[in-house]
C-alpha cells in the first residue's frame, strides 16, 4: 500500500503543486490520478519514487517512509512507465526490456529470457526482440515500455500518461491489455491521466485533483459518477456522466424475449414487426422486418450478463429494430432485449 500523509510540494519559485494530499493507494489495485493540466498529477506520482521530494508530509510504502529509503533501492521495487515509452534508441527491444535486470546484475541469459517472456506477455511478437525502437509503432513502443517496467517484477508500477500519445483505437487496446495483465499480476498501480474516460475505465479508485494540487474527490468510478463531491468534479466528469454510469450496470437482470428468433429461410407469418434471423448454430444474421421480409437489417449484440447496459443500449442503437441482441460468450443468440425491456432496466438504474 502507498500512503500519502498530508503531502505538500512547493517548488522553489513558490508554486504549490500539491497541497496537503492525503490518500491511500491499496495493494494490488489501480489508483488513478486525474485532473486538468497543472493540477499536480505528475508531481504526486514522482514523489512516490523520489524523483521529486515532498516539501512537507510523508509518503509511506507498506508503512515505511520513502524519504528514508535511498532512491536507487526504492526504484528497484517500483516500475515506471512514461508517455512515448522513453526507450533507449540505440538498444534493441530485448535489451531495452532487460534494462533493470542488467542493472541488478542478473545473468545476461536469464535477463534476456525474462525479457522474451515479457514481450509475449504484453502482446508483442517475439520477432520484434531484435529491432530498435524506431522500427516499432507508437503502440508497440508503449507495450515495450510496460514490459520494461515489469522486468524485475516490482510490486509497484507508476504510469504517467502512458497511453496519451497513441491514436484512440491503439489506446483502447493498450488499456484492455493493461487490465488483462493486471488481472494476472495484481500490481499496486498508480496511473496518471487527464482523460476522465480512461480514469473510469482503469481505476479501482479515482483521485480527482484540482489545480493547486488539492484532492477534490477520491472514490471508485461508480460512486464518482453517481455522487460527485462538488461542482468542480461534476464539471470535470462532463455532461454525459449518466451515460458513463451505464458501464457499471449489469445486463444480468435484463429481461429477454426468446420468441422473436427464427431460423434462416423462415417465410411464415408473424404478428411481430421485427424478427431476428439466426443461422444453424444460432448466430444472429440480421433483423427481418414485416415490411421488407426479403432483406436483412443490421443488428447489434451484447454478451448477456457480461457486458454492461452501455453495451446493450449501443447494440439497440445499431439496429433499426431498436432491439439489442443478447448473445452468449460464443456469439450465439440467447434472446432479444426489446425497447420495453431496456426501458425497464434504465428505470431501475435511475432509481438505484
Ligand atoms: N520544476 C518546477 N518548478 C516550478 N513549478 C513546477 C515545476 N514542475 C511543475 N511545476 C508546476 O507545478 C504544477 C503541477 O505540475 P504537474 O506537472 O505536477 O501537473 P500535471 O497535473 O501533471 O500537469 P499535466 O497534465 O499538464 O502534465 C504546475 O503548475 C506546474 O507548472
Amino acid at each position: 500500500m502507498i500512503t500519502f500523509e498530508s503531502v505538500t510540494k512547493r517548488y522553489p519559485d513558490g508554486t504549490v503543486a500539491v497541497d496537503r494530499l492525503t490518500l491511500e493507494a491499496p495493494t494490488g489495485r489501480i489508483t488513478v490520478f486525474v485532473g486538468p493540466s497543472g493540477c499536480g498529477k505528475t508531481t504526486s506520482l514522482r514523489m512516490i519514487n523520489r524523483m521529486i521530494d515532498a516539501t512537507e508530509g510523508r509518503i509511506l510504502l507498506d508503512g515505511v517512509p520513502v524519504q528514508g529509503i535511498d532512491p536507487p533501492t526504492l526504484r528497484r521495487g517500483i516500475g515506471y512507465v512514461i508517455q512515448q515509452a522513453g526507450l533507449f534508441p540505440h538498444r534493441k527491444i530485448v535489451d531495452n526490456i532487460a534494462t533493470v535486470p542488467y542493472l541488478l546484475g542478473w545473468d545476461r541469459k536469464k535477463a534476456r529470457a525474462t525479457a522474451m517472456e515479457l514481450l509475449e506477455r504484453v502482446g508483442l511478437d517475439p520477432a520484434l526482440a531484435g529491432r530498435y525502437p524506431f522500427q516499432l509503432s507508437g503502440g508497440q513502443q508503449q507495450r515495450v515500455g510496460v514490459a520494461r517496467a515489469l522486468a524485475a517484477d516490482p510490486p509497484v508500477l507508476l504510469m504517467d500518461e502512458p497511453f496519451s500519445a497513441v491514436d484512440p483505437i491503439v489506446r483502447t487496446n493498450l488499456q484492455d491489455e493493461l487490465l488483462r495483465l493486471q488481472s494476472e499480476l495484481n500490481k499496486t498501480i498508480v496511473f496518471v491521466t487527464h482523460d476522465i474516460d480512461e480514469a473510469i475505465k482503469l481505476g479501482d479508485q479515482v483521485a480527482v485533483l484540482q489545480v493547486g494540487g488539492r484532492l477534490a474527490q477520491l472514490a471508485d468510478p461508480k460512486t464518482l459518477l453517481s455522487e460527485p463531491a462538488d461542482d468542480f468534479v461534476r464539471e470535470f466528469l462532463g455532461q454525459d456522466r449518466g451515460i458513463r454510469r451505464l458501464r457499471f450496470i449489469s445486463t444480468a437482470g435484463l429481461r429477454l424475449r426468446t420468441d422473436l428468433t427464427v431460423a434462416e429461410g423462415f417465410d411464415g407469418s408473424s404478428p411481430e414487426r421485427w424478427l431476428l434471423v439466426v443461422d444453424g448454430d444460432g448466430r444472429p444474421l440480421g433483423w427481418r422486418s414485416s415490411d421488407r421480409p426479403e432483406e436483412l437489417e443490421p443488428f447489434g449484440t451484447f454478451v448477456h450478463g457480461t457486458d454492461s447496459m452501455r453495451a446493450a443500449l449501443d447494440a439497440a442503437l445499431l439496429s433499426p429494430s431498436g432491439c439489442a441482441v443478447a448473445v452468449d460468450e460464443r456469439g450465439r443468440a440467447v434472446g432479444v432485449a426489446t425497447r420495453q425491456a431496456l426501458d425497464e432496466a434504465l428505470a431501475e438504474a435511475a432509481d438505484g
